[in-house]
């Protein structure tokens, strides 16, 4: 559930017109709600109730610093993969006790920031990385708390590009490889040993997949208890989808019932790592009609967003709910809703039912509050969108739309 809907004729994000955001800031804009951001969160946090555990935001969704404050004041840590993402969390006034350190490329100056930040752990995927990890505790003379991510080799049953747990993807490690790394950990005067991870995957609409990695992690845990590695932490990643069309993913609910089930008697802290489930049904795109063009083959509908804006369509097919800002009753119409870049494969929505739509008109394209303006670009210099935080009746400009000297300003002429 979220708090974009359509009241008087019109659509709105909490209290605030989508029409008077668009009249002050511009198109495209990213619109977020903060009420629908707090209730995803604390819909994480009520499922593991009576659990110990940590729901750490995953900023890959939406890095935005005041929308991960926003988090953080609700007691979210996050997991983060890379330096900047730390910068962002610390700057966002996120407890470096509450951060973990995911990705198969952290480099060592990344490894180095977060030891310094003091955060939770290290969610370690290679041999050679735990090494590294190894040598820049002992240079800084410091420990550093890790966790080896597993790779459990289960299909999440999602799109190939997002799916992280099957043995051909480049993460984690296989269990036998895992048993070396914690045996070595377990040695290293620098090193500590104490969780467990894994993420097999995103937009994930079942939750067995999810529950057969939990198994497989909870025997792993127990042979390691026998070899004297006691796991405290049990960070299951993030992954939980949400409804784009007609999905009906499992709820945090669902998951905290399976993980308690399965947990029965053991003392551990549960880590979760959404990041769509809380952000991508917070946030909107919306975007202005430029022209109508007929072929004979197509309606295409030119709009102000591209690919650079929202690359999800293109990458991966990706299907998000486009309606009018201020609906019509005009006749339905089968159009490619597309944008200003010189691709083919630069477009929001295809052969999609709208009304029949002129220059002007506003749309707004639904479930972008994940892995929408994180993951834009300024391909064809355009700059990009603003983004807005609203919250009741207030609306916070949280990053003002880029300009023509953002494009330049580092490059060396
Ligand atoms: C390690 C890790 N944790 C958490 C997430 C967040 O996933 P999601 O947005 O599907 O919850 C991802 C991205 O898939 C990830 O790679
Ligand atoms: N970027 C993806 C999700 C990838 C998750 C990253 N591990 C998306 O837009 O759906």
């Amino acid at each position: 559930m979220d708090y974009f809907e359509y009241r008087e004729g019109q659509l709105w994000a909490e209290e605030v017109r989508v029409a008077e955001l668009v009249e002050r800031f511009g198109t495209p804009l990213y619109i977020y709600s903060a009420k629908t951001l707090t209730r995803h969160f604390l819909a994480f946090d009520a499922a593991l109730k009576g659990l110990d555990h940590l729901t750490c935001f995953s900023v890959k969704a939406n890095s935005n610093v005041n929308l991960l404050r926003h988090l953080g004041t609700l007691g979210a840590g996050v997991d983060i993969v890379s330096g900047g993402e730390l910068y962002r969390a610390v700057r966002a006034g996120i407890a470096p006790a509450k951060i973990v350190f995911s990705g198969v490329g952290k480099q060592a100056h990344e490894i180095r920031e977060a030891l310094s930040a003091g955060i939770l752990m290290f969610n370690v995927e290679s041999s050679q990385e735990l090494e590294c990890i190894g040598r820049i505790a002992q240079e800084m003379q410091t420990v550093a708390r890790i966790s080896i991510r597993i790779n459990p080799d289960v299909d999440p049953k999602t799109h190939p590009y997002i799916s992280t747990g099957l043995k051909e993807n480049k993460f984690g490690l296989d269990m036998l490889e895992a048993t070396g790394a914690y045996l070595m950990a377990r040695k290293h005067p620098f090193l500590d040993p104490v969780g467990m991870d894994c993420h097999i995957g995103s937009q994930l609409t079942q939750i067995g997949p999810i529950v057969e990695a939990l198994e497989k992690l909870l025997v792993f845990t127990d042979r390691l208890h026998a070899s004297g590695i006691a796991i405290r932490y049990l960070d299951l990643g993030g992954g939980l989808g949400i409804t784009y069309d007609d999905e009906q993913p499992p709820l945090p609910a669902d998951l905290g019932r399976a993980i308690s089930t399965a947990l029965a008697g053991r003392e551990l802290t549960v880590i979760l790592e959404p990041g769509r489930a809380i952000a991508g049904n917070a946030g909107i795109m919306v975007t202005r009609v430029l022209y109508t063009k007929k072929t004979p083959m197509k309606h295409f509908v030119i709009v102000d967003a591209a690919m650079n804006d929202l690359v999800r369509p293109s990458l991966y097919g990706a299907y998000h709910r486009i309606c009018e800002v201020t609906p019509t009753d005009r006749g339905l119409m089968t159009v490619d809703v597309v944008g200003p870049i010189c691709e083919s494969g630069d477009f929001l929505a295809q052969n999609r039912l709208l009304p029949a739509l002129a220059p002007g008109d506003t749309l707004a394209v639904f479930s972008a509050g994940a892995y929408g303006f994180s993951m834009a670009s300024q391909y064809n210099s355009r700059p990009r969108s603003a983004e807005v935080l609203v919250d009741g009746e207030k609306s916070l400009l949280v990053r003002r739309r880029e300009t023509y000297e953002d494009l330049i300003a580092l490059e060396v002429e």
